[in-house]
Parts: structure tokens; sequence; C-alpha cells
């Protein structure tokens, strides 16, 4: 047997790259340091998490974007520029503001307070980045070149976008369903390994189309073979 790193039969760990997660900021709270331009795309990705988002910024300097959200009540604003204890209860910072030495001083009160940090345009005084997002209902593809290239990494993600069917989200949305219905019918854990086995052949056999068209009561059907084990045709399913 070689030791020989490409010889091995695990897969080779590629450095330098980033751990890409989902997450889940929901009801958390989010500061927002500026409300310029770079701060509205900001605000709108955690908005879009179902975060809790305060800005703090004056009024004169909010763009069009960030004004209309504040009117609407999507954020809560501070109407003044920064102060170290708008961090307290900050489960996220995001600083995006026009002040190079000002930014510093935000990054380095959340590092004190170890609060996740990301600082517009200096990477190196950032936890996270943002990636180029494609959204579609339940289904969000995130492209990152890892600061090589930011609007490569916007154009990237469109030519994903487009190869993707548009009826993609609405088929992840019925098999959201499908599994939970499933829970229900078989919640044991030591269910798991048949679940795990048959939701794997409904999502393999099945055409998105089908996914789609997939009713309450279609699901219904597809249920009952659960039991056998067996996955049924969407035309199996609707005989039931
Ligand atoms: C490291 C990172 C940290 C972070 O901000 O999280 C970062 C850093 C910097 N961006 C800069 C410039 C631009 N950023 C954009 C756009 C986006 N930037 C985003 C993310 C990131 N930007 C993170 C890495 C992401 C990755 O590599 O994949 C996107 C994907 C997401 C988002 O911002 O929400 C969003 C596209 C969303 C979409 O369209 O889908 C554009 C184009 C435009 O505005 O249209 C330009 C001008 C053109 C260009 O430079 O490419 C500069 C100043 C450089 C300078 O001064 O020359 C810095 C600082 C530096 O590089 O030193
Ligand atoms: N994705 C990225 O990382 C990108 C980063 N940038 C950089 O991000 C920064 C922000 O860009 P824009 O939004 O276009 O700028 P902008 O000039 O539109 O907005 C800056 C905002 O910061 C506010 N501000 C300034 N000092 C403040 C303080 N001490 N406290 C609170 N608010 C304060 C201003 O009132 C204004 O609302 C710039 O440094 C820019 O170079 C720009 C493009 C892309």
């Amino acid at each position: 047997m070689s030791s020989h790193p490409t010889m091995s039969k695990f897969p080779e760990v590629q450095g330098g790259g980033s751990l890409i997660l989902a997450w889940q900021i929901k009801d958390k709270h989010v500061l927002v340091v500026g409300g310029g331009e770079v701060a509205a795309g900001r605000i709108l990705n955690v908005l879009n998490a179902d975060a809790r988002v305060t800005v703090v910024c004056p009024a004169s300097g909010l763009n069009e974007e960030v004004a209309f959200r504040v009117s609407e009540k999507q954020v809560a604003h501070i109407d003044r520029n920064f102060e170290p204890h708008d961090l307290d209860g900050a489960d996220m910072v995001m600083c995006a503001i026009d002040d190079p030495e000002a930014s510093s001083e935000v990054w380095k009160l959340c590092k004190e307070r170890r609060i996740a940090a990301n600082i517009a345009d200096v990477p190196p005084e950032c936890d996270f980045y943002f990636g180029s997002v494609h959204r579609d209902g339940p289904l969000q593809v995130m492209v990152s070149t890892n600061g090589n290239g930011p609007k490569l990494a916007s154009i990237v993600r469109k030519k994903i976008a487009e190869t993707l069917p548009s009826n993609m989200g609405a088929a992840i949305e019925n098999v959201g369903r499908l599994r939970k219905k499933l829970r229900e019918v078989a919640p044991n854990p030591e269910q798991g390994p048949k679940r795990m086995k048959w939701m794997s052949g409904v999502c393999e056999q099945w055409s998105l189309e089908e996914l789609v068209s997939m009713t309450e009561k279609d699901m219904d059907g597809v249920l009952s073979f659960y039991e056998s084990g067996k996955v049924p045709t969407i035309q199996e399913a609707r005989a039931e």
C-alpha cells in the first residue's frame, strides 16, 4: 500500500477555502453600521434569513433603500454615528461605512466581545465573507471566490441560475412537505435508514415536473407505499 497522498482512498484536503454554512440567524440580533448602498445589500441578506436588524447611521446618510426599510419598520434605526454600546446584545455585526478608522474600531470592539463581524472593504477584518446568492423559495445557491473576484462571483452565480429549472424551488417545497408527512407516518428513530433510503428513491425516480405537480392527496398516496419500502411511480401513487 502506498502512502502517497494522491493514492489515498479518502478525499484530498484542499486548504485555503472557506467553510460554507447556512447560518440560522432567525430572531438573532444583527447590528448594521452604516446605511449606504453596501449596507442595503447586507440588510436584505439578513432580513431574508429572518434576523432582527438594527441600523446605526445618521438619517442624512441613509440611502433610499435603507430609508424605505426603516420607514416600513423592517429594521430598527439609531439616528447617529456608531457608539461602542451599540454592540450590546448583538449576535452579528456588519460594518459598511466610508470611514476606515471607525471601521477598524468596530472590528476591534467586536473581537474583544467575540462577536462575529464583517467589515466591508477590509477582508482581513472579516470573520465571514458574503457571497453571491441565487434564491428560489427554499433553495439558496451561494457562490464564493474567497475574495478573489466578487464581481466574477456574481457572474458565476447568474450562469448557474440560468442552468436551473424555473420550478426547482417549487419542487423542493413539495419534497419538504412530503418529508414532514413521512416523519409523521414513520416517527421512530430506528426507521431512520429505511426512511432516508425511501426518500432518496422518491427524489431520484420522480421528475421535477412530477414533484412540482404533487398534491397533498398524491403525497398520501405515495406515503401508503412507504411501509413496503417500494417507491411508486406518480401513476401508482395516484391510483391509491
Ligand atoms: C471579501 C469580500 C468581503 C465581503 O464584503 O463580504 C468582498 C470584498 C470587496 N469587494 C469589493 C468590491 C466589489 N464588491 C462587489 C460585489 C460584491 N461583493 C461581495 C462579496 C465580497 N466582497 C466578499 C468576497 C466574495 C467573493 O470573493 O466571492 C458580494 C459577492 C456579496 C455582497 O456584497 O453581498 C457582492 C456581489 C453580489 C452580487 O451581485 O450577486 C463588486 C461588484 C458590484 O458592486 O457589483 C465590487 C467591485 C468589482 C470587484 O472588485 O470585483 C472590494 C473593493 C475592491 C477595490 O477597492 O478595488 C472589496 C475589498 C477587497 O477586495 O479588498
Ligand atoms: N462588498 C464590498 O465589500 C464592497 C465594499 N465597499 C466599501 O464599503 C464601504 C461602504 O460603501 P457604500 O455603502 O457604497 O458607502 P456610502 O458612502 O454609500 O455609505 C456609507 C455610510 O456610512 C455611514 N457612516 C459613516 N460613518 C459612520 C459611523 N461612524 N457610524 C455610522 N454610520 C456611518 C454614512 O452615513 C453612510 O450611510 C466603503 O468603504 C466602500 O469602499 C464598496 C463596494 C463593495
